[in-house]
C-alpha cells in the first residue's frame, strides 16, 4: 500500500518515456538547425561567396561564446542553482533567437557589401546568430542530460540517454538529407527557415515538459522516503576538476567529437569532390552515421545498462574512428562504395562512444554535481568544436586548393583527413588511460546501470 502511495511520475514507465519524448523533440529540432547549413557549403560558396575560411569561421562560431565567454560554465552553474525547468526554457529561447538572426544573415544581408572584423556582413551576422544558437543548444544538451539522470535514476538511464541521442540524430539526418534538395527546389535559406519553425515547436515542447517536471518535484518533496539531494556549492567545481576521471572523459570527449562533428560539416564536399558522389545524394551519405546511431545508440545504451563494459565500448569506438579517417585520407582509395561503408563504420563508432561515455559521467559524479560536470565536459568539447573547423578551413585554404571551377574552389582532403586521424589516435590513447583509471579509482564504468531488485 505504502509503495503505491509513494509512486512518483517517473515510476510509471509510460510517463517517464513520454516526458523523454517531449524533450527529445526539442533536441531533435536543435540538431536539425545545427547541421542544416553544412551540406550547403558549396552552394554558399557559389551563391553567397562564402569561402572555406568563412565556412570554417561560421561552423566554429557554434562554440565561440561557449568557449570564450564561458557560456557553458555559466549555463552549468545556472542549471545546478536554478534547476532544469528555468535553464531549459532559457536555452530554448536562445536557440530560437540565434536561429532567427542566422536566417537574417543569409537573407537580408546576403548581398550586403559591408565587412565586420574582416568578414562579409552576412557571414558575420549568421555566425553571431549561430553562436547564440550554440549557447542555447549546448545548455539545452546539459539540461536534458541532467533531467534524464533525474527521471531515469536507478532505471534505464543509459538506454534513455541513448534514445534521446538517437532521436536527436533524426534531426541531423533530416538536415543532411534535405538541405540540398530543399535549397535547390525553393531557396538557399529555406532549410534554415524550416529549422526555425521546428525550434519554435521545440520551445513549446519544453514548456509542456516543465509542467510534468514540476509535478515530479512536488512528489519528490512530499515523499518522506526519498533522500534529500545535497545542494550544489561552488566548492563542487574544485571537487570535479580534481577528479582524474573528469579530465579523461573530457579529453576523450573533445578528441572523439572533434573527429565527428567538424568532419561531418566538411564531409558533403568530400563525398562530391573525392568520391564523385552526386551533390543531391552526398548529404544522405554524410547523414548515414546519424541514421545508424538512431538504431544503434539505444541498443548499445541498453547493453551498457544491462551488461556494463562502458570502458571497453569507448575504446572500441575510438579504434574504429582511426580506421575510418585513415582510409578516407588515402588518395588512391576513391570508390563511392568505400566512402559509404566508411560512413557506416563511423556511424557504429558514433553510437558506441556516446552510449557509453555520457552515462559514465553519472557514475563518476553525484547528482548535485552533474549539471556542472556535464557543462565542464561540454565546455572542453566546445574548444575542439570551435578550433577544429577553423583549423580545417585554414588548412584547406592554405594547402588544399586543387583547382578552381567557375570561381568555386575544389579541395583535396588528404591533409584534413590525416589531421582527423591524429585526433582519433589520441582519443584511443585516452580511452585506454580511462580504463586504467577506472580500475585504480573504482568508478565502476564496467558495471551495469540497472539496479537489481
Ligand atoms: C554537441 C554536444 N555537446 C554533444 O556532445 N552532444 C552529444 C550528446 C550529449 C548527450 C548527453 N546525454 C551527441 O552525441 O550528440
Amino acid at each position: 500500500m505504502s509503495v503505491e502511495l509513494n509512486k512518483k511520475l517517473n515510476d510509471s514507465k509510460f510517463t517517464r518515456w513520454m516526458a523523454l519524448g517531449v524533450v527529445a523533440f526539442t533536441m531533435m529540432a536543435a540538431y536539425f538547425v545545427n547541421d542544416v547549413m553544412a551540406p550547403l557549403k558549396t552552394m554558399l560558396e557559389g551563391q553567397l561567396g562564402w569561402g572555406s575560411t568563412d565556412f570554417g569561421f561560421y561552423t566554429g562560431a557554434y562554440s565561440f561564446l561557449n568557449v570564450f565567454f564561458l557560456m557553458l560554465i555559466w549555463g552549468g552553474l545556472i542549471l545546478d542553482r536554478f534547476g532544469i525547468r528555468f535553464t531549459g526554457k532559457l536555452a530554448a529561447i536562445l536557440m530560437v533567437f540565434g536561429t532567427a538572426l542566422q536566417y537574417y544573415g543569409i537573407t537580408e544581408l546576403a548581398d550586403s557589401n559591408s565587412v565586420y572584423f574582416g568578414y562579409k556582413a552576412g557571414v558575420f551576422i549568421s555566425s553571431v546568430g549561430y553562436s547564440i544558437f550554440g549557447v542555447g543548444a549546448e545548455v539545452a544538451g546539459i539540461t536534458v542530460t541532467k533531467l534524464i539522470a533525474k527521471w531515469f535514476k536507478g532505471k534505464e538511464m543509459a538506454t534513455a540517454m541513448g534514445v534521446q541521442v538517437a532521436l536527436a540524430r533524426i534531426g541531423s539526418q533530416a538536415a543532411y538529407t534535405l538541405a540540398i534538395p530543399v535549397a535547390k527546389s525553393f531557396h538557399l535559406d529555406t532549410p534554415v527557415l524550416i529549422g526555425l519553425v521546428l525550434l519554435v515547436g521545440g520551445l513549446i515542447a519544453f514548456f509542456a515538459f516543465s509542467v510534468l517536471d514540476k509535478k515530479l518535484d512536488k512528489q519528490i518533496k512530499d515523499d518522506k522516503t526519498s533522500v534529500d539531494e545535497e545542494k550544489f556549492s561552488i566548492k563542487d567545481v574544485g571537487a570535479i576538476l580534481s577528479n582524474p576521471g573528469f579530465w579523461l572523459i573530457a579529453l576523450l570527449c573533445v578528441l572523439f567529437y572533434s573527429c565527428v562533428f567538424p568532419f561531418q560539416k566538411f564531409a558533403t564536399e568530400l563525398m562530391v569532390s573525392k568520391y564523385g558522389i552526386d551533390a543531391d545524394f552526398a548529404g544522405s551519405i554524410v547523414g548515414l552515421p546519424a541514421l545508424g546511431a538512431l538504431i544503434l545508440t539505444p541498443v548499445f545504451g541498453s547493453l551498457v545498462d544491462s551488461k556494463g563494459k562502458a570502458d571497453n565500448i569507448m575504446i572500441i569506438g575510438a579504434a574504429m574512428l582511426i580506421f575510418v579517417h585513415l582510409t578516407y585520407s588515402i588518395p588512391s582509395i576513391n570508390g563511392w562504395w568505400v566512402a559509404t561503408v566508411l560512413m557506416i563504420i563511423l556511424g557504429i563508432a558514433f553510437s558506441l562512444v556516446p552510449s557509453a561515455m555520457w552515462p559514465s559521467v553519472a557514475k563518476i559524479f553525484p547528482a548535485h554535481q552533474l549539471g556542472t560536470a556535464y557543462a565542464l565536459i561540454f565546455f572542453i568539447q566546445n574548444i575542439g568544436l570551435w578550433g577544429v573547423p577553423n583549423l580545417i578551413g585554414w588548412i584547406q585554404k592554405e594547402f588544399c586548393i586543387s583547382e578552381t571551377i567557375n570561381g568555386v574552389n575544389q579541395y583535396d582532403y588528404t591533409i584534413p583527413m590525416l589531421v582527423f586521424t591524429g585526433f582519433a589516435t589520441l582519443s584511443l590513447v585516452i580511452g585506454l588511460l580511462l580504463k586504467v583509471a577506472n580500475k585504480k579509482y573504482g568508478y565502476g564504468l564496467e558495471k551495469a546501470n540497472i539496479e537489481k531488485k
